[in-house]
């Protein structure tokens, strides 16, 4: 064959909307990296006044300009073009957004969408006049705790909620913020003809039409049968009426829901053979992009931690999240959060070991597994796993005291604590230590003495995997898996090369296992005396 014909080797190419910017990659067929970009939205848009990706209202909520990131992908399109991205190679596209924002588009809104000018700047015809509420609220946003309230009476109570959604009610999520829009801004809601997650607003974007909402992201609403994969009737009602006629049927996350838009076709030179796959939360992109298979656990250190384990079978509980799987929708995925991550970690840098990583691992390298009895729970903001606060110390004879002896045992009573939370709520999501591998990505992802203090507390192997931009190559990985009709994931994408950062020592069950029932109890003694569920 002439080489000049023969077939362009495939790319694919994933789009992630997380809270602070828009990224995108494109990968070869071999799944090597070819370009990555970025846009950040504060320092990049700084029209739109953004603070973290985000603007407070004075009534307290909290949101994004809908505009900002539709002006984010015509910049990052360009970016990728000056990047070199041969756009006609690409063979699918799918992406990732934060979970549980809300698009809420104005009637009438679809046949903008529908008829995009290539000759044009997408901000420009997608404007803020096609969104019924400008701004989409986000997960940041806690404005909603009487609708959260309202739902969980009106299915029969905290449990039966999550037993149907994978959640009890939290504000964040997308059924309370509709509700709170349905009674506030009742002319809101009347004028509003869809309502988009941001994973299928820019699913949408890229379609020329409204997308689909994905299984995995729907089940981040408090609205979606996570068993059924079906809207629940009693949660849509309790929210808003009509509200399934605004959403409309979600798909499976590994869904081809259509080819790209002629507008990308005509402005960039995409193929109008280009495939675009449902998009999805950004967390299950994450689970995708770092193929987090039953049996492990992967644990994000960042400025929260959240932890992501896959499930055959759903365990909803009162704490933490149970979503469709994105990679297999017959499986789960369990999430938690914790707000006291590195805040928590640099506090204590910075006060024990003068603001130095490398101390502050000699330090917790200097004291035995154990601590000598003594264990920390620190909760500098308010911590979502359980719903505590302040910093509470214990001693050997579990008495409460205000510091330990030496900076030695106030750094390993940091790092053990906040490693035993997160086994111990792990536990209860349905983590098990037979065959597991912990997979550790994030800032301190880096620092090996903690991770041997994870490795030693989970009682299995540590590894690490170099990508910081776990969803938006979740993303990429989803596009191609789509196109593979049937395959199994695991058989398709073999994801990115983990290493081996540390193994648990022999006697570190023993020593982990007395601990974990101590630090069950500080935690269920202090909810006690807060009087807080734990949520
Ligand atoms: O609310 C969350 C998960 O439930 C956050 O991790 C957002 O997805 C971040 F964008």
């Amino acid at each position: 064959m002439d080489p000049a014909e023969a077939p362009k080797p495939k790319t694919f190419m994933g789009l992630d909307f997380s809270t602070q910017q828009l990224k995108a990659l494109v990968l070869g067929e071999d799944l090597k990296l070819l370009q990555e970009v970025v846009v950040h939205f504060d320092s990049e848009l700084p029209e739109f006044r953004t603070h973290g990706g985000v603007v407070e209202g004075s009534n307290g909520s909290i949101s994004s300009p809908v505009v900002m990131w539709i002006k984010a992908v015509d910049l990052v399109l360009d970016k990728l073009r000056v990047a070199g991205t041969d756009f006609s190679a690409v063979a699918a596209v799918s992406g990732s957004g934060q979970q549980h924002g809300s698009v809420w588009w104005k009637r009438g809104a679809a046949e903008t969408l529908n008829n995009l000018d290539a000759t044009r700047f997408l901000h420009n015809q997608l404007t803020v006049s096609i969104f019924s509420k400008p701004n989409a609220p986000v997960w940041l946003d806690s404005t909603t705790t009487l609708q959260c309230n309202n739902l969980e009476e009106a299915v029969g109570g905290a449990q039966r909620l999550a037993d149907l959604t994978g959640s009890r009610a939290y504000e964040r999520f997308t059924g309370n913020q509709i509700a709170k829009v349905y009674t506030d801004l009742p002319d809101i809601f009347g004028n509003t003809e869809h309502i988009s997650l941001v994973s299928s607003f820019g699913c949408s974007l890229l379609l020329g039409r409204y997308a689909p909402l994905d299984y995995s992201d729907a089940s981040g609403m408090n609205l979606f049968n996570i068993r059924t994969k079906t809207w629940d009737e009693q949660c849509l009602k309790a929210c808003a009426v009509g509200l399934r006629s605004l959403l409309g049927e979600a798909v499976p996350s590994n869904t081809v829901v259509g080819n790209i838009s002629n507008f990308y076709v005509e402005r960039y030179g995409f193929s109008p053979d280009c495939h675009v796959v449902a998009f999805t939360g950004d967390n299950p992109s994450s689970l995708a992009g770092m193929c987090v298979g039953v049996g492990d656990v992967a644990v994000s250190l960042g400025t929260s931690d959240t932890l992501f384990l896959s499930l055959q079978e759903p365990t909803p509980g009162l704490e933490g999240h149970v979503f469709v799987s994105p990679i297999d929708p017959d499986a789960y995925m369990g999430m938690l959060c914790f707000s006291n991550g590195s805040l928590a970690r640099e506090a204590v840098r910075d006060k024990c070991a003068q603001g130095s990583w490398e101390v502050f691992s000699e330090l917790l390298d200097s004291t035995p597994r154990g601590n000598f009895g003594n264990i920390a729970l620190h909760y500098s903001v308010r911590e979502i796993c359980p719903p505590l606060l302040g910093v509470h110390r214990y001693n050997k004879a579990r008495e409460r005291v205000s510091r330990f002896s030496s900076q030695e045992v106030e750094v390993r009573a940091l790092v053990e604590g906040q490693m035993l939370a997160r086994r111990l709520h792990a536990n209860k999501l349905g983590y098990h230590t037979e065959k597991c591998r912990v997979l550790a990505t994030g800032g301190a992802s880096k620092n090996v003495s903690l991770l041997q203090v994870m490795a030693d507390v989970f009682s299995a192997p540590v590894y690490t995997m170099d990508v910081s931009n776990s969803a938006s190559l979740g993303a990429a990985y989803r596009a191609k898996h789509a196109l593979a009709e049937g395959a199994a994931y695991k058989d398709v994408i073999a994801g990115p090369a983990f290493k081996l950062a540390a193994k648990p020592a022999p006697e570190a069950a023993k020593v982990y296992g007395q601990m974990l029932e101590r630090l069950e109890a500080c935690e269920n003694a202090l909810l006690a005396a807060t009087g807080a569920k734990s949520k």
